[in-house]
């Protein structure tokens, strides 16, 4: 019998996913990179705003309607002007040709530009004051328009030179800086908090292992999801918080919590151990559960749900991930990273892995979604981590990501790669 809600993590994700919309927008943003835009950036001027060369060489036209290969290698040409970047194109004269440098305007008249490399350079002297040229073979094989970057050939002004839902990174700063801008609309940064679980956790901070006794653990995975925030640059700094075992304050943390930030992931207490409090208080304060256990490993026990906030009107996603380390890892990546991208208004926000080739296959097969922790070992190559299971977080950190294969599979690939 399927006692499960969904049959794989995809559906799960949609699910969940579904509901949610992005957070405010905030406008005039002045600190663009990471951000999410919220709005079109728009082009004020055409790119190229003229036409430029793309070489350094000289401007030509051909005169009348001959082919380069019509050109005389014996001409000496005088130059009879210079184009250089940040000034006017100088007039050309039909008899000679333009001295143009890479960036410079192309003069009106001259339909190519035949690079320096291609011609034989007599040194300024009196008279032509410029110099002179004279062609080399190669300038025969030019074609009307080489080495011309024509006007508005990128985008004309007016069009749409990024869309909402990009994220601002090197690339989109320098586009955004191109066309005047210093300011967009941008969606805020996500607000997270994350809440570890379980009386068993020491502060990370416990340095001292003779003071540790060995009933109580460090409380890794609060290091562990901060960390997988920080990929995220339009995630603020997440709220961390740890609740012992106890009911009435995971309740009432949790439902701070709500309030106060855009998704809630807890780790620990999923399970169905009589200190398992996380599902009972996610219907207690209200929430949907979308499901509680898919047939993944590992993680199996998860829980997703949905927390409808009436004061602002706005589905929120809780997530309750395994307390088991390498199962909080890998769920946290698979399944809240896409919506807290989703809740940024990141356009592609459902996770498009690259895919990876096991060099070797295991014996064992699987009835469930499996995800395996990978250690990459050439391009779109992957072996396997073989660790001693969910808890065994050591073996993950020999890990780049982990791979994740559908029930009953066993060849070698390709698999999708979520990378840590
Ligand atoms: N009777 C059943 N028992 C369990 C089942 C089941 O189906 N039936 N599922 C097992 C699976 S699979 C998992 S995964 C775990 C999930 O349990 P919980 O989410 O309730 O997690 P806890 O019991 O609180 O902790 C599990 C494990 O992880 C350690 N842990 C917890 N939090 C942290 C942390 N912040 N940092 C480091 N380590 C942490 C904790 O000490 C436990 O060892 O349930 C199985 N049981
Ligand atoms: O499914 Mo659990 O996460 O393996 O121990």
């Amino acid at each position: 019998m399927n006692h499960y809600a969904f049959d794989c993590p995809g559906d799960a994700i949609a699910a969940l996913a579904e509901p949610l919309t992005p957070v405010d927008v905030e406008h005039d943003c002045g600190n663009l990179l990471g951000r999410v835009l919220a709005g079109p950036i728009i082009a004020d001027r055409d790119n190229p705003a003229a036409d430029v060369s793309a070489m350094d060489g000289y401007a030509i036209a051909m005169r009348r309607p001959v082919e380069s290969s019509e050109l005389h290698c014996n001409d000496e040409i005088p130059v009879t002007g210079e184009s250089i970047p940040g000034s006017p194109a100088p007039d050309f004269a039909d008899f000679g040709v333009i001295r143009i440098f890479t960036g410079g305007m192309v003069p009106a008249g001259c339909d190519r530009v035949i690079q320096r490399e291609y011609t034989i350079e007599t040194p300024a002297a009196k008279s032509p004051p410029l110099g002179t040229i004279r062609w080399r073979a190669e300038a025969k094989l030019t074609r009307p328009a080489d080495n011309i970057r024509g006007r508005a050939e990128n985008i004309g002004a007016g069009e749409q030179a990024l869309s909402s839902g990009v994220v601002v990174r090197g690339p989109q700063a320098g586009v955004i800086a191109s066309f005047g801008l210093t300011t967009a609309t941008v969606h805020r940064l996500v607000r997270v908090a994350i809440i570890t679980t379980g009386d068993e956790l020491d502060d990370v901070n416990h340095t001292s292992n003779e003071s540790l006794p060995p009933w109580k653990i460090r409380n890794s995975n609060a290091p562990t999801l901060q960390s997988l925030m920080a990929t995220r640059p339009y995630v603020a700094s997440p709220t961390m918080l740890h609740v012992p075992d106890d009911p009435e304050h995971l309740q009432k943390a949790v439902l701070d919590a709500i309030a106060a930030h855009d998704i809630v992931i807890l780790t620990g207490g999923v399970s169905m151990g009589d200190h398992d409090y996380v599902p009972a208080i996610t219907a207690a304060i209200g929430a949907k559960t979308i499901f509680h256990k898919l047939p993944l490993r590992p993680g199996k026990p998860i829980l997703g749900a949905i927390y409808q906030d009436a004061d602002t009107s706005t589905a929120k996603p809780i997530v309750g991930l395994p307390g088991n380390p390498v199962s909080a890892t890998m769920g946290a990546v698979r399944f809240a990273l896409p919506l807290i991208d989703k809740l940024a208004g990141v356009m592609h926000w459902q996770a498009t892995p690259q895919s990876v080739m096991l060099d070797e296959i295991g014996p064992k097969i699987l009835h469930l979604h499996w995800m395996r922790a990978v250690r990459m070992s050439g391009p779109g190559r992957a072996e396997l981590v073989v660790g001693k299971g969910s808890g065994d977080l050591v073996s993950l950190g020999a890990s780049d990501g982990f791979i994740e294969m559908p029930p009953n599979a066993n060849h070698p690939g390709p698999w999708p790669f979520f990378s840590w």
